[in-house]
């Protein structure tokens, strides 16, 4: 495992029986608050891939994502939970490991043909990166890789997005 992976699981709290009892939910507020830790994930997946824009999923994907958007020299672009943006959207609903959602991105969030990174902390069932994905495509953007922090691998959420480039940090 690299140095960077053991930084980042030993920042991982597991707490189980959130938000509903049998799911154990891994709560990175430990690695958020480690200023080296988290220069050094930002770095990490800013170096990925040349991007226009980085994608944020509200909430916690924007805490990883406007960094590494800047970082990068790339444009943020939210997608949040249905009801938040304020102009024209396109939508996508979806389920994930403990409820359902709706997500939106706003229809001229990109100039055709953007190359784009999908940030988020972790990739579960994967209905949110799928979700996200479709959202960016359909706004007329090349979806170039998805990266998370940490893939439950049990939940399967790679045959979810067959076919996009994933990058996890770390594989649970
Ligand atoms: O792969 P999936 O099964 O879709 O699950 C992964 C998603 O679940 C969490 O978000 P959540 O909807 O709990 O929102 P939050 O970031 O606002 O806490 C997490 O931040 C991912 O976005
Ligand atoms: N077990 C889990 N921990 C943290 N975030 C999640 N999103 C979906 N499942 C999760």
């Amino acid at each position: 495992m690299s140095e960077l992976s053991t930084t980042i699981l030993d920042r991982i709290r597991d707490v189980p029986d959130y938000p509903k009892p049998g799911v154990m939910f891994k709560d990175i507020t430990p690695l958020l608050a480690d200023p080296v830790a988290m220069a050094a994930v930002v770095d990490e997946l800013a170096g990925l891939h040349q991007v226009d824009k980085i994608v944020g999923i509200e909430a916690r994907g924007f805490i990883l994502a406007a960094p590494v958007a800047y970082r990068a020299g790339a444009g943020f672009v939210p997608v949040r939970k249905k009801g938040k943006l304020p102009a024209a959207t396109l939508e996508e609903s979806y389920d994930l490991e403990y409820g359902s959602a709706t997500i939106e991105v706003h229809r001229d969030a990109f100039a055709p043909g953007d190359r784009v990174l999908v940030v988020d902390d972790v990739l579960a069932t994967g209905g949110t990166a799928k979700a996200a994905v479709e959202l960016v495509k359909r706004a007329g953007a090349e979806v170039v890789g998805i990266a998370v922090l940490m893939e439950l691998a049990f939940l399967k959420g790679r045959e979810r997005i067959e076919g996009e480039r994933l990058h996890s940090l770390v594989i649970v």
